[in-house]
């Protein structure tokens, strides 16, 4: 999701008519399973009654301690939690960044990338204050009660922080006008049945956030593979304002080291930092964006492994071999997932919302479990943008600066092509 836009948000609140509730400006990025690893955290389904488990934390100052399974229940108004509620769960590289200080800044260097699981935190209702709204809410489900899901949730992908727990069902993203504005031009499109349920707008603690449908709710252990569309993931505006306003960062310039240290210019080396343009250039040519018109975000397997490190994943047949190692060689979930696409695909050639907008780094997300129910989703709409009026994009075109298209039908059929390359090989 664009700073830019929040910031826009937090501006207009923060000067008109809710200045008295400001919105909380913090922006990070978290780091949880960066690399292939096993994710604990993501306990297998259970039937039994919850073990409650008191631990007293006295945090200093804060007065925060844990809650018991059932204390944090019944402060939920009996309503029961099917999350681990946290606000200090997540391991994190990064701190807390202010909005107004984020981003193009030299020496912005603290923000990370979600990847992985994530405990969301649960927070109030805006409403009446509650009892434990001075409580560090942290509850352990290491047993879950009977007839009762549990499902830990997963963020492959975005900024650290951008996701709360919402109400049973659904989640809570970090506001973004320009998100919502798709959301609500979505309802009544043909994509609407592909997309997140939008729920509205809702105000937690000071802070804004979009109300959406939880796309892993209905799953058992869920497969999850993020796949970010298109050819481009910079806007033409943002294009525009690194040529006219450059802006060196330098935590953009360690990310690169970290993928090969050989990347940044000397240049770059002496000035040990790069723009945010240059970084996402690199980042789409390295991967499989530029050649194939998407590219692997990140995957959360069922056994609990949990990859991100796809960055230098760029040959088709690298990305054939990722995907067959997603489905796990079975042919059924394959076909529900290349039906699943042909009908996203000709939704979206008489969708009315996709032809006029330029769609940017949005995610398809892909979710399977032992079942064998597959489903694709179309996320993330932080960069998606309105063309003028009159305007309408192919998405299969090359792109030229001013044409503003974005490669993402020519994507789509790559992932098409990819997936059908697959039955033969899992027999
Ligand atoms: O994937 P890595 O290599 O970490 O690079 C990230 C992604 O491109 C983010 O896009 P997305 O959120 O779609 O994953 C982008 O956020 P924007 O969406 O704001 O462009 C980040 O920009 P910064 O947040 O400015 O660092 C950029 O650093
Ligand atoms: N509605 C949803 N249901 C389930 N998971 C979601 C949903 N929206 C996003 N996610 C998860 O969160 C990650 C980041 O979402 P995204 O919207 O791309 O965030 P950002 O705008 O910060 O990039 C995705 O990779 C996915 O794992």
């Amino acid at each position: 999701m664009p700073k830019e836009r929040r910031r826009s948000l937090k501006e207009a609140l923060t000067c008109s008519s809710c200045s008295s509730s400001p919105l909380s400006s913090g922006k990070e990025r978290q780091g949880h399973c960066s690399s292939s690893q096993v994710c604990d955290e993501w306990l297998p389904m259970a039937s039994a009654r919850p073990v409650p488990q008191l631990t007293l934390t006295a945090e200093e100052g804060s007065g925060a301690r844990e809650l018991v399974y059932e204390e944090a229940e019944a402060l939920n108004g009996g309503a029961p939690l099917r999350r681990k509620l946290s606000t200090s769960s997540v391991s994190s590289t990064g701190s807390s960044v202010g909005l107004e200080e984020s981003e193009d800044d030299i020496l912005s260097d603290n923000e990370t990338k979600s990847k992985g699981i994530v405990t969301l935190e649960h927070l109030g209702d805006g409403g009446e204050a509650k009892p434990w709204w001075t409580l560090k809410t942290v509850v352990h489900w290491h047993v879950v009660a009977s007839q009762r899901k549990r499902l830990s949730w997963v963020q492959l992908a975005g900024h650290k922080g951008s996701f709360k727990a919402g109400e049973e069902g659904t989640i809570l993203k970090k506001y973004a006008e320009n998100e919502k504005l798709c959301f609500e031009r979505l309802s009544g499109d043909v994509l609407e049945r592909f997309v997140p349920t939008y729920r509205g707008t809702v105000e937690r603690d000071g802070e804004l956030f979009l109300q959406m449908s939880d796309l892993l709710t209905n799953f058992s252990g869920p497969n999850v593979m993020d796949c970010k569309i298109g050819v481009r993931t910079y806007l033409e505006e943002e294009l525009v304002r690194a040529r006219e306003k450059p802006k060196l960062r330098r935590d953009l310039y360690n990310k690169m080291l970290e993928v090969d240290s050989e990347a940044p210019t000397a240049e770059e080396h002496k000035q040990q930092a790069v723009t945010k343009l240059r970084y996402m250039q690199w980042r789409e040519t390295i991967s499989s964006t530029s050649t194939l018109g998407f590219r692997i975000e990140g995957i959360k397997k069922a056994d609990g492994t949990c990859r991100t490190d796809f960055k230098k994943t760029h040959l088709r047949e690298e990305v054939t071999q990722v995907f067959k190692d997603f489905v796990s060689g079975n042919g059924k979930i394959i076909s529900s997932y290349i039906r699943r696409l042909e009908d996203i695909k000709q939704t979206l050639k008489a969708s009315d919302f996709f032809m006029k907008h330029e769609v940017i780094g949005s995610s398809m997300l892909f979710i399977h479990d032992h079942t064998e129910r597959a489903e694709i989703w179309l996320i993330d709409f932080g960069k998606t943008t309105a063309l003028p009026d009159g305007q309408r994009l192919d998405h299969d075109k090359p792109w030229h600066e001013g044409n503003r298209e974005d490669g993402y039908l020519w994507g789509l059929d790559n992932l098409l092509h990819t997936l059908n390359s697959l039955p033969a090989q899992c027999s």
